[in-house]
């Protein structure tokens, strides 16, 4: 067997680097998808083999994962998604005109859960009306993402601009973006790359529910540079197993959530409840502490389901199903805590 990497992943095959060659087209092993019926993600190192008789090479096996963005499927509300793995930094892409606070938070929510280094790229900030405008964006969207994460502005019409952006894609670093559809983020591999390696807005796909310009994920080595990976639009970021992304998501809120007097406080009215507290007080803002609730509530429900699903199928131990969920979810995990 080989070892090799998955580079892309569209409607076909995935595309899987060995070696020095040319990617080659892969089928999963029959065992594979029989034992939990894994399927490989970009990003995902495996081992290969190539029978003669075979048209496709073949993945025997996906080599666990330091790290994974994971979402609700869409299509089915119990089980996850892998939309990546291995990378070492998650990029979450907004437009710097009408940030969309509530979707920003959801993305940093799934960016934190992933346990890697998080940064914020403020694109298309040429729209902006000029540096002030830029700077006072740039502080209160720092402000939001807190201390951890670092914020930019980017545009495509600034070579300066893209320089700044160069630092997050050295060359052991393999960075994925996160951003709705047609925010400018295979805008930005180009710049990056300094020539068209992602189709961008002029050429589209309609697929019905909406527009999509980039149709698979790939990986892209910059020249002289990391690699990055491209995700197209994504329309639903559903939570999953995200406990720990939430807490590092809103640092303001969880920290409050600390002190109060019950660990498991639901902050809906309980006695000795910090966040009531602060927002009575006004220390905290209650649109903060309305996502917060939101997205934990979010989870919750869909733990709910999870149980009832492994209910349906005869299945017990949720101790079990615990562990194997932060496993999947690529962050150390203590008692429903981070341990970072
Ligand atoms: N003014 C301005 N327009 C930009 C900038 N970057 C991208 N655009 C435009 O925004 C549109 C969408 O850009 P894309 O790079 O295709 O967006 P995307 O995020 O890759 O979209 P998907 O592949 O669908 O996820 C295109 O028409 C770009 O020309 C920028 O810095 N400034
Ligand atoms: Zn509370």
């Amino acid at each position: 067997m080989e070892r090799g990497q998955v580079v892309q992943l569209d409607r076909g095959y995935p595309l899987v680097a060995v070696g020095d060659g040319a990617p080659v087209r892969c089928e999963h092993a029959t065992a594979l998808m029989k034992a939990g019926d894994l399927r490989a993600t970009v990003g995902d190192r495996v081992w290969v083999s190539r029978p003669a008789d075979h048209d496709n090479a073949i993945i025997e096996r996906i080599d666990p994962r330091s790290s994974s963005f994971v979402r609700r499927d869409p299509a089915e509300r119990t089980v996850p998604q892998v939309l990546a793995a291995n990378f070492t930094r998650v990029i979450v892409v907004e437009p710097a005109v009408q940030v969309n606070e509530r979707r920003l938070e959801r993305e940093l929510v799934l960016a934190h859960q992933t346990g890697v280094a998080v940064s914020v790229l403020l694109t298309k900030a040429d729209l902006l009306s000029g540096p002030d405008e830029v700077r006072r964006l740039v502080e209160r969207v720092s402000a939001l993402a807190g201390p951890e994460v670092e914020v930019r502005a980017f545009s495509v019409r600034d070579a300066a601009g893209a320089q700044a952006v160069r630092s997050w894609f050295a060359a052991d670093e393999l960075c994925v973006l996160v951003g709705k559809s047609g925010v400018g983020k295979s805008s930005l591999v180009n710049t990056l790359a300094g020539r068209q390696v992602m189709e961008t807005g002029a050429v589209r796909e309609a697929d019905g529910k909406g527009r999509h310009t980039t149709v698979s994920r790939a990986i892209v080595q910059l020249p002289g540079a990391g690699r990055v990976i491209d995700m197209p639009g994504v329309r639903g970021l559903g939570l999953w197993d995200a406990l720990e992304g939430i807490e590092a998501a809103f640092p303001d809120v969880a920290s409050l959530a600390r002190a109060c007097r019950f660990r498991d406080c639901a902050h809906e009215g309980e006695p000795g409840c910090a966040i009531e507290a602060a927002l009575a007080e006004g220390r905290v803002a209650p649109e903060r502490v309305a996502s917060y609730r939101g997205l934990l509530a979010e989870v919750r429900e869909t733990d709910r389901r999870r149980e009832e699903a492994r209910r349906l199928r005869g299945e017990k131990s949720s101790d079990q199903q615990r562990a194997r969920g932060a496993a999947s979810s690529g962050r150390a995990r203590y008692n429903g805590r981070r341990t970072r």
